[in-house]
């Protein structure tokens, strides 16, 4: 039983750690999770080009959906383990929802290889199973399994959901609640610049974060008036404040970029805005350490793909 599927990374509006809400938009840089399923029990993970990585997050998403999707009361086929393999253009720990992308794809993964493929994230034509669940029920999975495995402060459900639905997202973490969900304007892109460090989510000081709740309030009721490029920017400078991360990358993006931030608890900065607005930030960011790119908004978000068949 084998099953294949893709989630986009993510960059941030409004990171969660302040008040519990958070907003981010998906990106196009995907991880893609391949499964074997079997009942033998024990579930092994992978990843590939990164031999030491963490895996217990993905083997945690394959666990969980067996249990709640593969059992013997369910009409289609059973697991209860197997193995997960994932590849990623999405750099882990450096603020672009890796974990997102990678506990979306497991799921979804999961799900197509036990015929439960939510209807959304089928290709056009293929028709979904009766008991198959919605994508926004297989992004919570994915969000309770990366609690299980702590590798989030809040679950990160805004993360999780833009990355699961494609778009932008504004979510109350605290509740797992979907509060809008759009797309950004077509002609807009994403600039990322990445430096070379990495910060594991888990190791943010929350409390630093906390201090600075009343200026997230304010990026919550921005992102929920639809301006989220200015939401963005306003979240940037309190978490770089917060978190202790010179806010110059988005002093260099201002004011051609229509938004900047820091993305997540960092190291990467996320700007958004035209083609022609960008030029300028890319010739910013490029003189910088680190790797900076340029990417395409995803409005697609997690979807099933064909299996490997060498
Ligand atoms: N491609 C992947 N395959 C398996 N697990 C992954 C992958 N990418 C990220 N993870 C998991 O997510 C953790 C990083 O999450 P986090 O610190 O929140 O960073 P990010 O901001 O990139 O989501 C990793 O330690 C690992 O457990
Ligand atoms: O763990 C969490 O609950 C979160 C981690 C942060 O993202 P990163 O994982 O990108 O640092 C933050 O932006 C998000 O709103 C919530």
């Amino acid at each position: 039983m084998e099953g294949r599927a893709t989630a986009p990374g993510a960059g941030t509006v409004l990171n969660a750690l302040a008040n519990g809400s958070g907003s981010a938009f998906a990106i196009d840089a995907r991880t893609t999770a391949t499964v074997e399923l079997d009942d033998s029990g024990t579930v092994t993970g992978e990843v590939a080009g990164a031999p030491d990585a963490d895996t217990r997050l993905v083997e945690r998403c394959v666990a969980l959906v067996c249990e709640r999707h593969g059992g013997p009361e369910t009409t289609g086929p059973t697991a209860t383990g197997g193995h997960v393999r994932t590849e990623s253009a999405v750099p882990m720990a450096a603020g672009l929802k890796s974990s997102s992308a990678a506990a979306n794809a497991t799921v979804l993964a999961v799900l197509a290889a036990l015929d439960r493929a939510p209807p959304d994230a089928l290709p056009d034509g293929e028709r979904a199973t009766p008991a198959a669940p919605t994508r926004a029920a297989a992004c919570r999975l994915g969000v309770e399994a990366a609690r299980d495995a702590g590798v989030t402060v809040t679950g990160a459900f805004d993360d999780a959901s833009a990355s699961m639905l494609g778009g932008v997202t504004v979510t109350d973490n605290t509740a797992d609640a979907l509060l809008a969900r759009e797309t950004l304007p077509t002609a807009w892109q994403a600039l990322v610049w990445t430096p070379e460090e990495r910060a594991l989510s888990a190791d943010a000081d929350v409390a630093r974060c906390e201090r600075v709740a009343p200026v997230a309030d304010l990026v919550r009721e921005l992102a929920l008036d639809g301006d989220y490029a200015r939401a963005m920017t306003v979240n940037g400078f309190a978490f770089c404040a917060a978190l202790g991360f010179p806010a110059d990358p988005a002093v260099e993006a201002l004011p051609d970029a229509a938004g900047a931030s820091l993305s997540g608890t960092g190291p990467s900065f996320v700007a958004i805005g035209t083609d022609d607005a960008l030029d300028p930030v890319a010739a910013r960011w490029r003189e910088r350490e680190g790797t900076t790119r340029r990417l395409a908004l995803d409005t697609t978000g997690g979807i099933v793909t064909p299996e490997h068949h060498p």
